[in-house]
């Protein structure tokens, strides 16, 4: 049961005991108790007290009724009032997050800890108003899911971010990036002519790239060609579930050409980040955050009764997941047709059938091209999960691997996009920074136009330091979460069974404790020499979290970003529009630019050769 669970069999049973003795001992009148009862409820409701009771300790600013410090989490960003509640409390404080407390942890030894010695993420991650099927999935997904559970998927997952895997990813990567370029030149374009005339309207660089990191992690994942610049430019892919062949092409890996399906996958995504938060979201799920007693009587009311925001989530949910699904079944239906194929054809050779070997767990598109089925790349996700099995030789259920799926796609979607868009803005609002960048680039040489490999990271670690340290400043995961287990205290503080442990990464980051001149943009702390800028803490640098449930895609991510950056620069630099200094940032699901990072793109001449 979890504590929230306990919490609502708490109240209702002494509700009811409540009324059921009025009743009894005094003969007081049915309606009258139940009156009383829901005078009761409503004095729970808004006062909250078995939560601030066992909470007591610890401090934080003020519980308001009902709402608790939901307000100011919405208005400033959990970020910002981190910032502000640990100066005024300390390293460790509480917040309420409408009904529920988060106990907060502001510093990077503290941070580690927590980290380190629980596994689970809160229930309270969860959407409250999630049940039956639906929570089942979602709790299956690696990101929710718990302890051997969670323990199993990690290590499906692993072989995917093996090095051999990353160096498959590249070309996927490589040829979203080179549409994005292609995309980039035809705006600035636009921008050129606009600017002769009534004034250049400023590209939105965030929506361009996330865009772009959106086709990666979903071609990546569903070995969906996502074809989404494409679309735009008029190009692409058909409709027809028609297998592209290895080699052909962009050179990226086999690829299901999918045009309706991936604008149909993207939209989903974005609605699930966007009906997630909580912002934009139902106000039935307000209302659960708010009230968690009332959870049961919410999820009824909102299936009877969805708004417009539940049903786009709903519709969302379902999209990822038949696309999935029916990936999957065509996936099986081919290897099921292929192994009758290679049975017939054995037999034929040697006279007799023998057992067929199932195709190895083995990311990138060097997987045997005997073994290629048609709606799913090797190269991909799916693809491995198809073939992986857990200690017990068992495969994922479908709508297991349907859940990964969805996990590898949402966790690597906006949090990459943010992190370009940052990393942008940090170099067009430091110009110095950005010449270093752009003669890392031009030392590379070669003849104009040529791409950056993944061999030629080895080559850019200044590059690789703006990344790093746009990471540091703004880092899209501003905190990761744990549920307590046991006793724990953190700071002198015991913390309550149960409890929310949130890690503050952006406060930690940010600390001039651990930073030398910590809010300013300095790339060259990452490099060698500039010791004197470094972190005094290697515990205050966690922009992937810490700990087993450190983020999986931790080494795809930087080889997308670094890779992409690089290109990006050997193309162009970015001018930031007016007003754009500083950056207003929101926390929802992950920290992104407030309404995205408006920019002139500026094409470069040609990269010089060496
Ligand atoms: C710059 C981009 C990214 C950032 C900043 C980021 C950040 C994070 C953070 C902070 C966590 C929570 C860690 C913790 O609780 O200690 C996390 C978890 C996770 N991330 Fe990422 N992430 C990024 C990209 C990706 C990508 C590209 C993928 C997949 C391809 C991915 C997949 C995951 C998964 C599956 C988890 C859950 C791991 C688990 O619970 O075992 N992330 N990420």
């Amino acid at each position: 049961m979890t504590p929230e669970e306990r919490e609502r069999v708490v109240v209702f049973g002494v509700l009811a005991a409540f009324g059921a003795l009025a009743h009894v001992l005094h003969g007081v009148p049915v309606i009258k108790c139940v009156l009383l009862c829901v005078l009761a409820l409503l004095v729970v409701l808004f006062t909250n007290p078995y939560a601030r009771w066992r909470y007591r300790h610890i401090p934080g600013p003020a519980y308001r009724p009902l709402v608790g410090n939901l307000p100011d989490i919405i208005a400033e960003g959990s970020h910002a009032l981190f910032e502000r509640c640990r100066a005024q409390y300390g390293p460790v404080f509480k917040v309420w997050f409408g009904a529920r407390p988060w106990v907060v942890v502001a510093d990077a030894d503290m941070g580690r800890r927590a980290n380190y010695r629980l596994l689970n993420r809160p229930f309270g991650f969860t959407n409250p108003l999630a049940r039956g099927e639906v929570l089942r999935s979602v709790m299956e997904g690696l990101f929710l899911s718990r302890d051997g559970m969670w323990s199993m998927l990690r290590k499906v997952w692993q072989p995917t971010f093996h090095s051999e895997s990353l160096h498959g990813y590249a070309p996927v990567m490589a040829s979203e990036t080179r549409r994005l370029v292609a995309r980039l030149r035809g705006l600035a374009a636009a921008q050129e002519g606009d600017a002769a005339g009534s004034g250049a309207p400023a590209i939105n660089i965030w929506r361009e790239v996330g865009r772009m990191t959106m086709s990666v992690v979903g071609s990546t994942a569903y070995g969906v060609d996502f074809d989404l610049l494409a679309q735009e430019e008029g190009q692409g892919g058909s409709v027809g579930q028609e297998a592209a062949q290895p080699g052909q092409g962009d050179g990226a890996p086999a690829r299901m050409r999918s045009r309706s399906g991936g604008a149909a996958l993207v939209q989903a995504a974005a609605d699930m980040f966007e009906c997630s938060e909580i912002g934009n979201a139902t106000r039935y799920l307000v209302a659960a955050h708010l009230m968690p007693v009332l959870v049961p009587v919410l999820q009824l009311l909102v299936a009877v009764f969805p708004d417009a925001r539940y049903k786009r989530l709903v519709h969302a949910r379902k999209t990822l997941k038949s696309t999935s699904l029916s990936l999957i079944s065509d996936t099986r239906a081919h290897q099921a047709r292929q192994q009758q194929q290679q049975q017939q054809q054995h037999a034929a050779q040697s006279g007799a059938a023998s057992p067929v070997v199932p195709s190895s767990p083995q990311a990138g598109p060097s997987a045997s091209a005997a073994h290629r089925p048609v709606g799913v790349s090797p190269g991909s996700f799916l693809g491995l999960l198809l073939a992986a099995r857990d200690q017990e030789g068992h495969a994922l259920s479908d709508r297991q691997m349907a859940a990964q799926a969805n996990v590898f796609t949402l966790a690597g979607y906006e949090t990459t996009a943010n992190t370009l868009s940052y990393a942008i803005y940090c170099l067009a609002a430091h110009p110095e920074a950005q010449a270093r960048v752009l003669a890392e680039l031009d030392a590379l040489g070669g003849p104009a136009g040529r791409e950056v490999t993944v061999d030629d990271l080895d080559h850019l670690p200044y590059t690789a330091a703006v990344v790093d340290e746009a990471l540091r400043l703004y880092p899209p995961g501003a905190s990761t979460m744990r549920e307590a287990r046991g006793a724990i205290e953190l700071g002198g503080y015991a913390i309550p069974d149960g409890a929310t442990v949130v890690v503050a990464t952006y406060s930690i980051q940010r600390d001039p404790a651990y930073w030398p001149k910590a809010d300013a943009f300095l790339p060259e702390r990452w490099i060698k020499g500039h010791e004197d800028l470094a972190a005094t803490n290697p515990n205050a640098y966690l922009p992937f979290g810490s700990g087993a449930r450190m983020c999986i895609g931790y080494r795809f991510a930087l080889q997308e970003a670094r890779l992409t950056l690089a290109q990006l620069y050997r193309n162009f630099t970015f001018e930031l529009a007016p007003g754009q200094v500083p950056l207003r940032v929101r926390t929802g699901i992950t920290m992104s630019p407030a309404e995205g990072v408006f920019v002139r793109v500026v094409p470069r001449s040609a990269a010089p050769s060496a």
